[in-house]
Protein backbone atom coordinates (compact mmCIF):
# COMPACT_ATOMS: atom_id res chain seq x y z
CA UNK A 1 0.00 0.00 0.00
CA UNK A 2 1.40 3.59 -0.98
CA UNK A 3 0.45 6.25 0.50
CA UNK A 4 0.51 9.70 -1.21
CA UNK A 5 -0.95 13.42 -1.77
CA UNK A 6 -1.17 13.09 -5.26
CA UNK A 7 -1.73 10.68 -7.61
CA UNK A 8 -1.93 11.48 -11.33
CA UNK A 9 -2.81 8.65 -13.82
CA UNK A 10 -1.23 9.34 -17.13
CA UNK A 11 1.75 10.55 -17.94
CA UNK A 12 0.77 12.82 -21.22
CA UNK A 13 0.64 16.37 -21.62
CA UNK A 14 -1.85 17.05 -18.60
CA UNK A 15 -0.69 14.61 -16.16
CA UNK A 16 3.33 15.24 -16.71
CA UNK A 17 2.55 18.71 -15.83
CA UNK A 18 0.66 18.21 -12.76
CA UNK A 19 3.17 15.44 -11.76
CA UNK A 20 6.08 17.82 -12.27
CA UNK A 21 4.34 20.90 -10.44
CA UNK A 22 2.82 18.98 -7.61
CA UNK A 23 6.41 17.23 -7.00
CA UNK A 24 8.58 20.47 -6.99
CA UNK A 25 6.10 22.07 -4.74
CA UNK A 26 6.78 19.53 -2.06
CA UNK A 27 3.71 17.53 -2.27
CA UNK A 28 4.05 13.68 -2.45
CA UNK A 29 3.27 12.51 -5.67
CA UNK A 30 2.65 9.34 -7.64
CA UNK A 31 1.87 8.97 -11.54
CA UNK A 32 0.79 5.92 -12.93
CA UNK A 33 1.58 5.41 -17.01
CA UNK A 34 -0.13 2.18 -18.63
CA UNK A 35 1.60 3.00 -21.94
CA UNK A 36 4.54 5.19 -23.10
CA UNK A 37 5.59 8.23 -20.97
CA UNK A 38 4.62 11.42 -23.29
CA UNK A 39 1.22 10.18 -24.55
CA UNK A 40 -0.01 10.55 -27.41
CA UNK A 41 0.78 14.12 -28.15
CA UNK A 42 4.84 13.04 -27.68
CA UNK A 43 4.12 9.53 -29.11
CA UNK A 44 1.09 9.81 -31.96
CA UNK A 45 0.11 13.06 -31.99
CA UNK A 46 1.29 16.60 -32.03
CA UNK A 47 4.89 15.44 -32.29
CA UNK A 48 5.11 13.04 -34.66
CA UNK A 49 2.45 15.39 -36.54
CA UNK A 50 4.11 18.60 -37.30
CA UNK A 51 7.59 16.44 -37.56
CA UNK A 52 6.09 14.90 -40.67
CA UNK A 53 4.46 18.15 -42.12
CA UNK A 54 7.56 20.12 -41.42
CA UNK A 55 9.25 17.33 -44.09
CA UNK A 56 6.65 17.92 -46.52
CA UNK A 57 6.79 21.64 -45.92
CA UNK A 58 10.51 21.27 -47.33
CA UNK A 59 9.58 19.44 -50.45
CA UNK A 60 6.84 21.78 -51.16
CA UNK A 61 9.31 24.56 -51.16
CA UNK A 62 10.95 23.03 -53.90
CA UNK A 63 7.98 22.65 -55.97
CA UNK A 64 6.68 26.58 -54.90
CA UNK A 65 7.36 29.08 -57.95
CA UNK A 66 8.84 32.11 -56.37
CA UNK A 67 9.41 35.47 -58.70
CA UNK A 68 13.10 34.83 -60.25
CA UNK A 69 13.69 31.39 -58.36
CA UNK A 70 12.62 28.30 -61.11
CA UNK A 71 10.46 24.99 -58.80
CA UNK A 72 11.92 21.93 -59.20
CA UNK A 73 11.01 18.15 -58.89
CA UNK A 74 12.31 17.42 -54.81
CA UNK A 75 13.43 14.03 -54.46
CA UNK A 76 11.65 12.42 -51.66
CA UNK A 77 13.07 10.41 -49.44
CA UNK A 78 9.77 9.11 -47.46
CA UNK A 79 11.59 6.45 -45.58
CA UNK A 80 13.91 9.35 -44.09
CA UNK A 81 11.24 12.05 -43.53
CA UNK A 82 9.93 9.06 -41.26
CA UNK A 83 13.25 9.13 -39.61
CA UNK A 84 13.27 13.07 -38.85
CA UNK A 85 10.24 12.12 -37.13
CA UNK A 86 11.27 9.31 -34.90
CA UNK A 87 14.98 11.70 -34.39
CA UNK A 88 12.12 14.59 -33.00
CA UNK A 89 10.11 12.19 -30.76
CA UNK A 90 13.82 10.98 -29.49
CA UNK A 91 14.93 14.19 -28.85
CA UNK A 92 11.53 15.22 -27.09
CA UNK A 93 11.63 12.25 -24.86
CA UNK A 94 14.03 12.76 -22.10
CA UNK A 95 11.97 15.94 -21.46
CA UNK A 96 8.49 13.40 -20.43
CA UNK A 97 10.79 10.43 -19.21
CA UNK A 98 10.48 8.36 -16.16
CA UNK A 99 14.31 9.50 -14.70
CA UNK A 100 13.52 13.04 -15.55
CA UNK A 101 10.01 12.74 -13.01
CA UNK A 102 11.97 10.38 -10.68
CA UNK A 103 14.79 13.34 -10.68
CA UNK A 104 11.38 15.25 -9.29
CA UNK A 105 10.93 13.23 -6.59
CA UNK A 106 7.79 11.15 -8.33
CA UNK A 107 7.34 7.84 -7.48
CA UNK A 108 6.40 6.37 -11.23
CA UNK A 109 4.90 2.75 -11.77
CA UNK A 110 4.42 1.36 -15.34
CA UNK A 111 0.79 0.15 -15.70
CA UNK A 112 -2.48 0.28 -16.21
CA UNK A 113 -4.46 1.69 -12.93
CA UNK A 114 -8.05 1.02 -11.93
CA UNK A 115 -10.01 2.35 -9.44
CA UNK A 116 -11.00 -0.03 -6.85
CA UNK A 117 -12.94 2.71 -3.97
CA UNK A 118 -13.69 6.15 -4.04
CA UNK A 119 -9.60 6.77 -2.89
CA UNK A 120 -7.63 4.16 -4.13
CA UNK A 121 -6.44 2.60 -6.93
CA UNK A 122 -4.59 -0.29 -7.86
CA UNK A 123 -1.26 -0.72 -10.70
CA UNK A 124 1.32 -2.58 -11.02
CA UNK A 125 0.71 -5.01 -8.09
CA UNK A 126 0.15 -1.92 -5.61
CA UNK A 127 -2.55 -0.37 -3.91
CA UNK A 128 -2.15 3.58 -3.68
CA UNK A 129 -4.00 5.26 -1.92
CA UNK A 130 -4.25 9.19 -2.29
CA UNK A 131 -5.84 12.15 -0.95
CA UNK A 132 -6.33 13.62 -4.52
CA UNK A 133 -6.52 11.81 -7.31
CA UNK A 134 -5.91 13.02 -11.17
CA UNK A 135 -7.74 11.30 -14.21
CA UNK A 136 -5.10 12.39 -17.04
CA UNK A 137 -5.93 9.19 -19.39
CA UNK A 138 -6.48 11.11 -22.86
CA UNK A 139 -8.09 9.75 -25.96
CA UNK A 140 -7.80 7.00 -28.34
CA UNK A 141 -9.43 7.00 -32.15
CA UNK A 142 -13.04 6.72 -32.11
CA UNK A 143 -13.89 3.74 -35.16
CA UNK A 144 -17.34 4.46 -36.64
CA UNK A 145 -19.32 1.53 -36.75
CA UNK A 146 -18.58 1.58 -40.60
CA UNK A 147 -19.87 -2.46 -42.60
CA UNK A 148 -16.58 -4.02 -43.24
CA UNK A 149 -13.74 -1.68 -41.51
CA UNK A 150 -12.97 -4.04 -38.71
CA UNK A 151 -12.24 -6.76 -41.30
CA UNK A 152 -10.12 -4.43 -43.31
CA UNK A 153 -6.63 -3.32 -42.79
CA UNK A 154 -6.70 0.02 -41.49
CA UNK A 155 -3.81 3.01 -39.95
CA UNK A 156 -4.71 5.21 -37.07
CA UNK A 157 -2.74 8.23 -35.36
CA UNK A 158 -1.30 5.35 -33.17
CA UNK A 159 -0.08 3.19 -36.72
CA UNK A 160 0.64 6.02 -39.58
CA UNK A 161 3.65 7.64 -38.30
CA UNK A 162 5.10 3.92 -37.93
CA UNK A 163 5.36 3.42 -41.87
CA UNK A 164 8.12 3.27 -43.43
CA UNK A 165 7.04 2.74 -47.14
CA UNK A 166 4.81 5.81 -48.63
CA UNK A 167 1.35 5.13 -49.45
CA UNK A 168 0.70 4.79 -53.25
CA UNK A 169 -2.83 6.11 -52.54
CA UNK A 170 -4.00 7.02 -49.47
CA UNK A 171 -8.02 6.89 -48.39
CA UNK A 172 -8.42 9.08 -45.29
CA UNK A 173 -11.77 8.56 -43.85
CA UNK A 174 -12.38 11.95 -41.71
CA UNK A 175 -11.39 15.18 -42.37
CA UNK A 176 -11.09 17.17 -39.20
CA UNK A 177 -7.39 18.40 -38.24
CA UNK A 178 -5.91 14.89 -38.55
CA UNK A 179 -7.81 13.79 -41.89
CA UNK A 180 -6.31 16.84 -43.23
CA UNK A 181 -2.53 17.43 -41.60
CA UNK A 182 -2.20 13.95 -43.07
CA UNK A 183 -3.69 14.46 -46.31
CA UNK A 184 -0.61 17.34 -46.96
CA UNK A 185 1.36 15.96 -45.36
CA UNK A 186 1.11 12.74 -47.27
CA UNK A 187 0.49 14.23 -50.59
CA UNK A 188 3.54 16.29 -50.60
CA UNK A 189 5.61 13.55 -49.81
CA UNK A 190 4.43 11.76 -53.04
CA UNK A 191 1.10 10.09 -52.20
CA UNK A 192 -2.11 10.38 -54.33
CA UNK A 193 -4.44 11.58 -51.14
CA UNK A 194 -8.19 11.10 -51.42
CA UNK A 195 -10.14 12.72 -48.15
CA UNK A 196 -13.78 11.86 -47.57
CA UNK A 197 -15.76 13.95 -44.87
CA UNK A 198 -19.56 12.52 -43.95
CA UNK A 199 -20.12 16.56 -43.25
CA UNK A 200 -17.90 19.69 -43.98
CA UNK A 201 -14.27 19.55 -43.77
CA UNK A 202 -12.93 21.43 -40.70
CA UNK A 203 -16.83 21.77 -40.15
CA UNK A 204 -16.12 23.69 -36.44
CA UNK A 205 -13.66 26.46 -38.09
CA UNK A 206 -14.89 29.37 -39.26
CA UNK A 207 -15.88 28.66 -43.28
CA UNK A 208 -13.98 31.08 -45.02
CA UNK A 209 -10.87 30.39 -43.12
CA UNK A 210 -11.53 26.24 -44.07
CA UNK A 211 -12.49 27.23 -47.39
CA UNK A 212 -9.22 28.69 -47.92
CA UNK A 213 -7.83 25.63 -46.41
CA UNK A 214 -9.57 23.19 -48.62
CA UNK A 215 -9.16 25.42 -51.75
CA UNK A 216 -4.88 25.12 -51.39
CA UNK A 217 -5.28 21.17 -50.54
CA UNK A 218 -6.85 20.84 -53.10
CA UNK A 219 -4.40 23.15 -55.47
CA UNK A 220 -2.21 20.27 -54.64
CA UNK A 221 -3.73 17.30 -55.85
CA UNK A 222 -5.48 16.03 -52.77
CA UNK A 223 -9.04 14.66 -53.34
CA UNK A 224 -11.31 16.28 -50.96
CA UNK A 225 -15.01 15.23 -51.07
CA UNK A 226 -17.91 16.29 -48.84
CA UNK A 227 -20.96 15.29 -47.45
CA UNK A 228 -19.86 11.93 -48.77
CA UNK A 229 -21.19 8.81 -46.62
CA UNK A 230 -19.24 6.20 -46.58
CA UNK A 231 -21.92 2.92 -47.28
CA UNK A 232 -18.93 -0.19 -46.53
CA UNK A 233 -15.42 -0.67 -46.61
CA UNK A 234 -13.05 -3.91 -48.05
CA UNK A 235 -10.27 -5.17 -49.96
CA UNK A 236 -6.85 -6.35 -48.39
CA UNK A 237 -3.40 -4.41 -47.68
CA UNK A 238 -2.73 -2.73 -50.88
CA UNK A 239 -5.79 -2.94 -52.33
CA UNK A 240 -8.67 -1.00 -49.90
CA UNK A 241 -12.05 0.02 -51.38
CA UNK A 242 -14.19 2.48 -49.86
CA UNK A 243 -18.03 2.22 -51.60
CA UNK A 244 -19.93 5.59 -50.88
CA UNK A 245 -23.36 6.64 -51.24
CA UNK A 246 -24.53 6.56 -54.62
CA UNK A 247 -22.61 2.88 -55.25
CA UNK A 248 -18.94 5.08 -56.34
CA UNK A 249 -16.45 2.58 -55.44
CA UNK A 250 -13.18 4.70 -54.68
CA UNK A 251 -9.92 2.36 -54.89
CA UNK A 252 -6.37 3.51 -52.65
CA UNK A 253 -3.29 1.29 -51.39
CA UNK A 254 -3.80 2.28 -47.41
CA UNK A 255 -6.92 3.81 -45.59
CA UNK A 256 -6.66 6.52 -42.93
CA UNK A 257 -9.41 6.75 -40.05
CA UNK A 258 -9.73 10.12 -38.71
CA UNK A 259 -13.36 10.38 -37.33
CA UNK A 260 -12.41 11.48 -34.26
CA UNK A 261 -11.85 10.72 -30.37
CA UNK A 262 -13.19 9.32 -27.79
CA UNK A 263 -12.09 9.79 -24.17
CA UNK A 264 -9.90 6.72 -23.12
CA UNK A 265 -11.43 5.47 -19.14
CA UNK A 266 -12.64 2.04 -19.60
CA UNK A 267 -9.22 0.39 -17.73
CA UNK A 268 -10.24 2.86 -14.51
CA UNK A 269 -13.44 1.02 -13.47
CA UNK A 270 -14.55 3.99 -12.82
CA UNK A 271 -18.02 3.24 -11.13
CA UNK A 272 -15.82 1.87 -8.13
CA UNK A 273 -15.22 5.25 -7.08
CA UNK A 274 -18.26 6.67 -7.80
CA UNK A 275 -16.81 8.77 -11.18
CA UNK A 276 -19.61 10.32 -13.28
CA UNK A 277 -19.22 10.07 -16.97
CA UNK A 278 -20.34 9.82 -20.51
CA UNK A 279 -19.04 9.15 -24.02
CA UNK A 280 -17.84 12.68 -23.94
CA UNK A 281 -15.69 12.15 -20.89
CA UNK A 282 -15.96 12.43 -17.01
CA UNK A 283 -18.37 15.17 -16.19
CA UNK A 284 -16.42 18.16 -13.89
CA UNK A 285 -17.62 21.37 -12.20
CA UNK A 286 -15.76 24.48 -13.00
CA UNK A 287 -13.01 23.49 -11.19
CA UNK A 288 -12.38 20.45 -12.56
CA UNK A 289 -13.30 18.08 -9.78
CA UNK A 290 -15.45 15.24 -10.64
CA UNK A 291 -18.74 13.41 -8.66
CA UNK A 292 -15.84 12.06 -6.90
CA UNK A 293 -14.53 15.12 -5.02
CA UNK A 294 -11.44 14.00 -4.27
CA UNK A 295 -10.82 12.96 -8.03
CA UNK A 296 -9.77 15.54 -10.57
CA UNK A 297 -10.11 15.23 -14.53
CA UNK A 298 -8.30 17.23 -17.36
CA UNK A 299 -7.26 16.94 -20.83
CA UNK A 300 -8.99 15.09 -23.37
CA UNK A 301 -10.21 12.64 -20.74
CA UNK A 302 -12.46 15.36 -19.30
CA UNK A 303 -14.20 16.30 -23.05
CA UNK A 304 -13.79 19.55 -22.57
CA UNK A 305 -11.49 19.79 -25.88
CA UNK A 306 -8.41 17.94 -27.48
CA UNK A 307 -5.27 20.28 -27.57
CA UNK A 308 -1.88 19.88 -25.48
CA UNK A 309 -1.98 23.38 -24.62
CA UNK A 310 -5.75 22.83 -22.95
CA UNK A 311 -4.45 19.83 -21.01
CA UNK A 312 -1.66 22.12 -19.83
CA UNK A 313 -3.47 24.77 -18.92
CA UNK A 314 -5.91 22.05 -16.94
CA UNK A 315 -2.96 20.66 -15.40
CA UNK A 316 -1.92 24.06 -13.68
CA UNK A 317 -5.45 24.90 -12.56
CA UNK A 318 -5.36 21.45 -10.46
CA UNK A 319 -1.99 22.14 -9.03
CA UNK A 320 -3.45 25.12 -7.89
CA UNK A 321 -6.26 23.56 -5.89
CA UNK A 322 -5.43 20.08 -4.99
CA UNK A 323 -1.86 21.15 -4.46
CA UNK A 324 -1.85 24.95 -2.81
CA UNK A 325 -5.61 24.63 -1.94
CA UNK A 326 -6.50 27.44 -3.77
CA UNK A 327 -9.97 28.12 -5.84
CA UNK A 328 -9.42 27.57 -9.60
CA UNK A 329 -12.24 27.76 -11.83
CA UNK A 330 -11.77 26.79 -15.91
CA UNK A 331 -11.80 29.48 -18.40
CA UNK A 332 -12.73 28.28 -21.72
CA UNK A 333 -12.77 31.71 -23.74
CA UNK A 334 -9.57 32.34 -24.45
CA UNK A 335 -7.97 28.69 -25.57
CA UNK A 336 -6.41 28.64 -28.84
CA UNK A 337 -6.48 26.24 -31.62
CA UNK A 338 -4.56 25.54 -34.71
CA UNK A 339 -4.67 23.21 -37.65
CA UNK A 340 -1.26 22.97 -39.16
CA UNK A 341 -2.04 22.45 -42.59
CA UNK A 342 -0.53 25.31 -45.16
CA UNK A 343 -2.09 27.46 -45.29
CA UNK A 344 -2.40 27.47 -40.77
CA UNK A 345 -5.76 28.23 -39.51
CA UNK A 346 -5.94 29.37 -35.66
CA UNK A 347 -8.50 30.67 -33.91
CA UNK A 348 -9.14 32.02 -30.86
CA UNK A 349 -12.28 33.03 -28.82
CA UNK A 350 -15.37 33.05 -30.74
CA UNK A 351 -15.73 32.75 -34.51
CA UNK A 352 -17.80 35.18 -36.34
CA UNK A 353 -20.93 32.79 -37.11
CA UNK A 354 -20.79 32.54 -32.78
CA UNK A 355 -19.66 35.78 -31.83
CA UNK A 356 -22.81 36.67 -34.10
CA UNK A 357 -25.32 34.71 -32.51
CA UNK A 358 -24.23 36.03 -28.77
CA UNK A 359 -23.61 39.56 -29.35
CA UNK A 360 -25.92 40.33 -32.44
CA UNK A 361 -25.51 43.75 -33.81
CA UNK A 362 -23.39 45.03 -31.47
CA UNK A 363 -20.57 42.74 -32.74
CA UNK A 364 -17.86 44.25 -35.64
CA UNK A 365 -15.76 42.34 -37.68
CA UNK A 366 -12.18 44.08 -38.37
CA UNK A 367 -10.63 42.39 -41.07
CA UNK A 368 -7.84 42.28 -43.06
CA UNK A 369 -6.15 39.99 -46.15
CA UNK A 370 -2.47 39.11 -45.67
CA UNK A 371 -2.12 41.30 -48.99
CA UNK A 372 -2.39 44.33 -47.41
CA UNK A 373 0.72 43.53 -45.35
CA UNK A 374 3.61 44.75 -46.58
CA UNK A 375 5.82 41.33 -45.50
CA UNK A 376 3.29 39.65 -47.02
CA UNK A 377 4.30 41.13 -50.67
CA UNK A 378 7.78 40.72 -49.87
CA UNK A 379 7.28 37.06 -49.24
CA UNK A 380 4.78 36.30 -51.96
CA UNK A 381 2.44 35.00 -49.21
CA UNK A 382 -0.34 37.15 -49.97
CA UNK A 383 -3.21 34.35 -49.66
CA UNK A 384 -4.75 34.58 -46.14
CA UNK A 385 -6.71 37.15 -43.93
CA UNK A 386 -7.28 38.12 -40.68
CA UNK A 387 -10.46 38.46 -38.69
CA UNK A 388 -11.22 40.19 -35.45
CA UNK A 389 -14.62 40.12 -34.07
CA UNK A 390 -14.89 42.50 -31.59
CA UNK A 391 -17.56 44.17 -29.11
CA UNK A 392 -16.92 47.94 -28.80
CA UNK A 393 -13.27 47.99 -28.11
CA UNK A 394 -13.14 44.74 -26.61
CA UNK A 395 -12.35 41.69 -28.54
CA UNK A 396 -14.35 38.10 -28.18
CA UNK A 397 -12.35 36.11 -30.88
CA UNK A 398 -9.82 36.18 -33.46
CA UNK A 399 -9.46 33.53 -36.93
CA UNK A 400 -6.60 33.48 -38.83
CA UNK A 401 -5.65 31.80 -42.05
CA UNK A 402 -2.50 31.97 -43.91
CA UNK A 403 1.03 31.39 -43.42
CA UNK A 404 2.79 31.98 -39.71
CA UNK A 405 -0.93 32.36 -38.46
CA UNK A 406 -0.79 29.64 -35.88
CA UNK A 407 2.13 32.09 -34.45
CA UNK A 408 0.24 35.40 -34.88
CA UNK A 409 -2.70 33.93 -32.80
CA UNK A 410 -0.54 33.97 -29.89
CA UNK A 411 -0.85 38.17 -29.92
CA UNK A 412 -4.37 37.71 -29.60
CA UNK A 413 -4.78 34.82 -27.18
CA UNK A 414 -2.84 37.28 -24.66
CA UNK A 415 -5.14 39.92 -25.53
CA UNK A 416 -8.19 37.94 -24.47
CA UNK A 417 -6.91 36.05 -21.67
CA UNK A 418 -5.95 39.10 -20.45
CA UNK A 419 -9.29 40.62 -21.40
CA UNK A 420 -7.61 43.43 -22.85
CA UNK A 421 -9.20 46.02 -24.93
CA UNK A 422 -7.96 47.22 -28.46
CA UNK A 423 -6.10 50.06 -27.07
CA UNK A 424 -3.62 47.57 -26.20
CA UNK A 425 -2.91 46.99 -29.62
CA UNK A 426 -2.73 50.72 -30.65
CA UNK A 427 -0.48 51.53 -28.24
CA UNK A 428 1.77 48.56 -29.01
CA UNK A 429 4.86 49.03 -31.22
CA UNK A 430 5.77 46.29 -33.67
CA UNK A 431 8.58 46.23 -35.80
CA UNK A 432 7.87 46.77 -39.64
CA UNK A 433 7.71 44.59 -42.07
CA UNK A 434 6.21 41.57 -39.83
CA UNK A 435 2.80 39.84 -40.27
CA UNK A 436 1.99 40.83 -36.74
CA UNK A 437 1.35 44.76 -38.06
CA UNK A 438 -1.85 43.31 -39.50
CA UNK A 439 -3.22 42.95 -35.86
CA UNK A 440 -2.32 46.19 -34.89
CA UNK A 441 -3.71 47.30 -38.26
CA UNK A 442 -7.45 45.75 -37.15
CA UNK A 443 -7.01 47.17 -33.86
CA UNK A 444 -6.68 50.68 -36.15
CA UNK A 445 -9.29 50.37 -38.56
CA UNK A 446 -11.68 50.20 -35.11
CA UNK A 447 -10.34 53.62 -34.09
CA UNK A 448 -9.67 55.57 -36.68
CA UNK A 449 -13.50 56.19 -37.97
CA UNK A 450 -13.62 57.79 -34.52
CA UNK A 451 -11.06 59.56 -34.68
CA UNK A 452 -11.25 60.59 -38.75
CA UNK A 453 -15.23 60.54 -39.05
CA UNK A 454 -15.42 62.70 -35.58
CA UNK A 455 -17.45 66.45 -36.57
CA UNK A 456 -16.09 66.94 -32.70
CA UNK A 457 -12.75 66.10 -33.15
CA UNK A 458 -12.63 68.07 -36.45
CA UNK A 459 -14.13 71.05 -34.59
CA UNK A 460 -11.76 70.90 -31.82
CA UNK A 461 -8.78 70.40 -34.49
CA UNK A 462 -10.31 73.49 -35.54
CA UNK A 463 -10.14 75.35 -32.43
CA UNK A 464 -6.82 74.42 -31.45
CA UNK A 465 -5.08 75.47 -34.42
CA UNK A 466 -6.76 78.81 -34.27
CA UNK A 467 -5.78 79.34 -30.65
CA UNK A 468 -2.45 77.66 -30.56
CA UNK A 469 0.75 79.66 -30.62
C1 LIG B 1 -2.56 13.03 -34.78
C2 LIG B 1 -2.78 14.03 -33.68
C3 LIG B 1 -2.23 15.29 -33.78
C4 LIG B 1 -2.43 16.22 -32.77
N1 LIG B 1 -1.88 17.46 -32.91
C5 LIG B 1 -2.05 18.36 -31.93
C6 LIG B 1 -1.45 19.64 -32.02
O1 LIG B 1 -0.77 19.96 -32.99
N2 LIG B 1 -1.63 20.52 -31.03
C7 LIG B 1 -2.38 20.20 -29.92
O2 LIG B 1 -2.52 21.04 -29.03
N3 LIG B 1 -2.96 18.99 -29.79
C8 LIG B 1 -2.81 18.07 -30.77
N4 LIG B 1 -3.36 16.83 -30.64
C9 LIG B 1 -4.14 16.54 -29.41
C10 LIG B 1 -3.21 16.19 -28.23
O3 LIG B 1 -2.36 15.11 -28.59
C11 LIG B 1 -4.04 15.81 -27.01
O4 LIG B 1 -5.03 16.78 -26.77
C12 LIG B 1 -3.16 15.67 -25.78
O5 LIG B 1 -2.20 14.68 -25.94
C13 LIG B 1 -4.04 15.37 -24.56
O6 LIG B 1 -3.25 15.22 -23.42
P1 LIG B 1 -3.75 14.29 -22.22
O7 LIG B 1 -2.78 14.49 -21.12
O8 LIG B 1 -5.18 14.52 -21.96
O9 LIG B 1 -3.64 12.81 -22.82
P2 LIG B 1 -2.41 12.01 -23.44
O10 LIG B 1 -1.31 12.93 -23.81
O11 LIG B 1 -2.94 11.15 -24.51
O12 LIG B 1 -1.90 11.10 -22.24
C14 LIG B 1 -2.72 10.11 -21.67
C15 LIG B 1 -1.84 9.02 -21.10
O13 LIG B 1 -2.61 8.24 -20.19
C16 LIG B 1 -2.22 6.86 -20.33
N5 LIG B 1 -3.33 6.05 -19.79
C17 LIG B 1 -4.58 5.87 -20.29
N6 LIG B 1 -5.31 5.09 -19.47
C18 LIG B 1 -4.51 4.78 -18.42
C19 LIG B 1 -4.69 4.00 -17.24
N7 LIG B 1 -5.85 3.41 -16.94
N8 LIG B 1 -3.64 3.87 -16.40
C20 LIG B 1 -2.43 4.45 -16.65
N9 LIG B 1 -2.21 5.19 -17.75
C21 LIG B 1 -3.24 5.37 -18.62
C22 LIG B 1 -1.99 6.71 -21.81
O14 LIG B 1 -1.19 5.59 -22.09
C23 LIG B 1 -1.32 8.05 -22.16
O15 LIG B 1 0.07 7.95 -22.09
C24 LIG B 1 -3.18 15.88 -31.62
C25 LIG B 1 -3.73 14.59 -31.50
C26 LIG B 1 -3.53 13.68 -32.51
C27 LIG B 1 -4.12 12.30 -32.35
N1 LIG C 1 -3.42 20.87 -34.83
C1 LIG C 1 -4.07 20.41 -33.78
O1 LIG C 1 -4.17 21.05 -32.73
C2 LIG C 1 -4.69 19.06 -33.84
C3 LIG C 1 -4.33 18.17 -34.85
C4 LIG C 1 -4.95 16.95 -34.87
C5 LIG C 1 -5.87 16.64 -33.89
N2 LIG C 1 -6.16 17.51 -32.93
C6 LIG C 1 -7.19 17.21 -31.90
O2 LIG C 1 -7.68 15.91 -32.07
C7 LIG C 1 -9.08 15.97 -32.30
C8 LIG C 1 -9.50 14.85 -33.18
O3 LIG C 1 -9.17 15.08 -34.54
P1 LIG C 1 -9.99 14.40 -35.70
O4 LIG C 1 -9.62 15.07 -36.96
O5 LIG C 1 -9.89 12.92 -35.60
O6 LIG C 1 -11.49 14.65 -35.25
P2 LIG C 1 -12.62 15.74 -35.55
O7 LIG C 1 -13.79 15.30 -34.75
O8 LIG C 1 -12.15 17.10 -35.42
O9 LIG C 1 -12.94 15.48 -37.11
C9 LIG C 1 -13.45 14.25 -37.55
C10 LIG C 1 -14.16 14.45 -38.87
O10 LIG C 1 -14.57 13.17 -39.34
C11 LIG C 1 -15.88 13.26 -39.86
N3 LIG C 1 -16.50 11.94 -39.76
C12 LIG C 1 -16.87 11.29 -38.63
N4 LIG C 1 -17.38 10.06 -38.95
C13 LIG C 1 -17.32 9.96 -40.30
C14 LIG C 1 -17.68 8.94 -41.22
N5 LIG C 1 -18.21 7.78 -40.82
N6 LIG C 1 -17.47 9.16 -42.54
C15 LIG C 1 -16.93 10.34 -42.98
N7 LIG C 1 -16.57 11.32 -42.14
C16 LIG C 1 -16.75 11.14 -40.82
C17 LIG C 1 -16.55 14.33 -39.01
O11 LIG C 1 -17.63 14.92 -39.70
C18 LIG C 1 -15.41 15.32 -38.76
O12 LIG C 1 -15.35 16.31 -39.73
C19 LIG C 1 -9.31 17.35 -32.88
O13 LIG C 1 -10.64 17.78 -32.73
C20 LIG C 1 -8.34 18.18 -32.12
O14 LIG C 1 -8.92 18.58 -30.90
C21 LIG C 1 -5.60 18.72 -32.89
Amino acid sequence: MIETDICVIGAGSGGLSVAAGAAQMGARTVLIEGHEMGGDCLNYGCVPSKALLAAAKAAAAHRRPFPGVAADQPEVDFSAAKDHVARVIAAIAPHDSQERFEGFGVQVIRDWARFTGPNEVEAGGQRIRARRFVIATGSRPLIPPIPGLAETPYLTNETIFAQKKPPGHLLIIGGGPIGLEMAQAHRRLGAMVTVIEGARALGHEDPEAAALVIARLKSEGVEILEGVTVRRVGGRAGAIEIEVAGGTILVGTHLLVATGRAPALERLNLDAAGIRHDARGIATDEGLRSSNRRVYAIGDAAGRGQFTHLAGYHAGLVVRSAVLGLRAKVRTDHIPRVTYTAPELAQVGLTEAEARGQYGARLTVLRHDFAAADRAQAEAETLGFLKVMSVGARPVGATICGTGAGEQIALWSLILANRMKLNALAATVLPYPTMAELSKRAAGTYFSPKLFDNALIKRVVRAVQRWVP
